[in-house]
């Protein structure tokens, strides 16, 4: 059965940031991860972890600036000296937080760049973070995001992303398999999962159409829950979705699903 990690950027919405942590252990979650945690002191954050027994799984690296556009750096050469402080900022914070996993979001890309120049660059700033990590032994992830919720992401596709770690050609580079991007983007599920088990570093779940918990859409997930099983998948499942109604929406799903 996979182990499921609670993502507080999008569940618990009704509480503010660090009582969600509270709310994540209440409901039987043994992880969490979030986007960035850069606004609060990563001091608080550990706290809140050990007072509730919780393991960090995963959380980006700074994005840029959110408000201004900006969805991750990494592809964008002439944001060089803001990507590299932003590698050292977040394995500041794995550090406190005990995380062994970052996910570096690529970037936008608009029609008027040069893709070869941005292609160059993420390969190389994708080595630098990976190499920084391996230190302090860390693992860093590219996700492809669907076109839909992204429009203009620099890495939109599985193929891309398997290309992308395949020429970075670091141990420590893996795939974040989120499923609910890849239903969006392309299909396949469980022979993606399948053929590529061995390059995924970190998996997450919600449902489409809406971004809902497991059971509200049109995947499967009693299915590929036993397909990550049967691959040997022992790592974190994310649960990345907007919980569809009420704060029991957020995690009941899972304790139906555990009691059969
Ligand atoms: O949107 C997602 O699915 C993510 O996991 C990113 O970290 C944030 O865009
Ligand atoms: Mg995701």
């Amino acid at each position: 059965m996979p182990r499921f990690a609670a993502n507080l950027s999008m569940m618990f919405p009704e509480s503010p940031f660090t009582d969600r942590f509270a709310c994540a252990a209440r409901d039987g979650f043994e992880a969490v991860e979030f986007l960035f945690p850069y606004e609060w002191p990563a001091a608080k954050l550990a706290d809140r972890l050990s007072e509730h027994g919780l393991t960090q799984a995963l959380f980006n690296l700074p994005p840029g600036n959110w408000e201004w556009g900006d969805r991750g750096l990494a592809c964008r050469p002439e944001r060089g000296v803001e990507f590299r402080e932003s590698v050292d900022l977040a394995l500041e914070y794995a550090r406190a937080l005990d995380c062994p996993r970052l996910h570096v979001m690529a970037g936008l890309v608009a029609d008027r760049d040069d893709r070869e120049a941005l292609h160059t660059t993420y390969i190389e700033n994708l080595r630098l973070a990976a190499d920084r990590a391996a230190a302090q032994g860390a693992t860093v992830l590219v996700e492809p995001l669907n076109p839909h919720d992204m429009p203009g992401y620099f890495l939109a596709s599985v193929p891309h992303a398997l290309d992308v770690i395949a020429e970075v050609g670091r141990p420590n580079l893996k795939l974040q398999a989120d499923i609910y991007h890849m239903q969006r983007i392309q299909g396949e599920l469980a022979s993606t999962l399948a053929d590529h088990i061995d390059v995924i570093g970190h998996v997450q779940i919600a449902d489409t159409p809406g971004r809902h918990e497991p059971g509200t859409g049109e995947i499967n997930y009693p299915f590929l829950f036993a397909t990550l099983d049967q691959l040997g998948y022992d790592g974190w499942v994310g649960c990345e979705y907007l919980p569809s109604g009420g704060a029991g929406s957020a995690s009941g799903w899972m304790r139906d699903w555990r009691r059969h």
